[in-house]
This record gives C-alpha cells, structure tokens and sequence, in this order.
C-alpha cells in the first residue's frame, strides 16, 4: 500500500499543517506521564468489562453494526477520575489554543476512550454529517507501549477528493504519545484491523450548536448485547 510515513508528516508545527491540509500528527502534546496513566485506566476498564460495544448512528437510530466498527467505549469525564480531568484539562487548553491560532470558535470537547480487540477495525467514515456542523475537529490520542508494524491497527487517512477506492495517503500505527488531529466532516478515515487489543482516546471539538446530532456512541451496557 502507498503510505506516507508518519516521519515525513510530522512537524513541529503541527498547528499550521492542520490548517493547510486538514490533518496533523504531534507526539509531543500530551505529557508522557499522563499517556501512562491513561493506558493504565484504559487497560483496567476493559479488564473490568466497564467498556460497551459502540455502535452506529444517531441516538434514536443507534445500532451496534459489527460489520462497521468493532470496538469499546466509555466516555470520560472530569468527575470519573483525576487521571481523566487531567486529559480533559489538556484538550480544553488545546481548545484555547486552537481558537486563538486558527480562530476555529471550538466550544466543547467530548471524548472516550476506545480498546479495538484482536481483528477490531472501523471502516471508513467521516465523523461528522455534512451539513450538520456537529464535530468540528477530531483527535485520537494512542496509549499502546511496544507497538509493532505486524500489530497493525494504524489509522488510514484519505484524500477527500480522491476516489473511494484509492489507497490512504497516510498510515498512523498507534504509537503512546501520537496524536492525530484531523477536521471531522472532511477527511475519510478507517481503523484497519488489529492483531491485538488497541488502546486509544477518540474525541471531538464541537461548535456550540444546539442543532447538533447528539453523541454518535453507544451507552449500552456490553452484557445487554449479543457478541
Ligand atoms: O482510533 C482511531 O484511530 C480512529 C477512531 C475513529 O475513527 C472514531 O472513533 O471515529
Ligand atoms: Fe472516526
């Protein structure tokens, strides 16, 4: 498959490739002792089967299709520990950030954490309706230590104007510490198929917009649903 590298796409000023080409990669925004103190929630939540399957589509016409996505979730939030408001500290001042450099006028960011188990994946899709201006700005922080290419798991990124069938422009392998910032309604995006469980944080900077489709995630326990 044709792939950038990560190496080549990775710079210092991530912030400006964001704006000219709707994606960046940093591996130096999250501290690396709160990437460990993630992974180690995010592993002890899936020990403790406190993930549900996340599903598809609206609220009201939400499914859990496994031929599209196959992994875990459980949203974060500041009260669920401190190891998650200091993540969530973070992002609000990447939020800040963002808004001063680019004048996005982001105005709330959700976020949950994800485990793609052995032969998870989630096809391609976009993370937002068009139109709908719900997700502005998507970001997947990765927490796997000892990440091997043979493990797969990487975050395929196509051209928007490209066909459907051509291959990505960009292969991310989910690293600890990589994160991927990439504008929601715009870029086509895929989980490929894991060798082993893939521990990751997916979140989204949305507008303030009381029209916006609620959560795309599901909040169904795991044992409710057949496997
Ligand atoms: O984990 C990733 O690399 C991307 C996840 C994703 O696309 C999503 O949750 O919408
Ligand atoms: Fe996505």
């Amino acid at each position: 498959m044709q792939a950038v590298q990560l190496s080549d796409i990775a710079t210092p000023n991530w912030i400006a490739e964001l704006a000219a080409t709707g994606v960046a990669i940093t591996h130096s925004f999250i501290p690396p002792a709160l990437v460990s103190a993630l992974r180690v929630e995010a592993e002890a939540y899936h020990q403790d089967e406190r993930l549900a399957r996340a599903g598809v589509g609206r609220i009201g016409d939400h499914q859990v299709d496994l031929s599209i996505r196959r992994d875990k979730t459980r949203w974060m939030s500041r009260e669920q520990s401190e190891t998650q408001a200091w993540y969530l500290s973070e992002m609000e001042s990447l939020r800040l950030l963002l808004n001063r450099e680019l004048f996005l006028g982001l105005f709330s960011f959700e976020a949950h954490y994800a485990a793609y188990e052995k032969d998870g994946f989630y096809a391609r899709h976009l993370d937002a309706f068009r139109g709908a201006r719900n997700r502005i700005l998507s970001t997947v922080l990765y927490l796997n230590e000892d990440w091997d290419e043979a493990d797969g798991g990487e975050l395929a990124i196509f051209d928007e104007q490209a066909p459907d069938d051509a291959p990505p422009t960009l292969l991310v392998p989910p690293h600890a510490g990589t994160m991927t910032i990439f504008l929601s309604e715009d870029i086509p995006h895929e989980v490929l198929p894991t060798q082993k469980t893939r521990y990751s944080i997916a979140g989204w900077y949305r507008l303030n917009d009381r029209l916006g489709a609620p959560s795309l995630q599901a909040v169904t326990p795991v044992s409710n649903l057949a496997s």
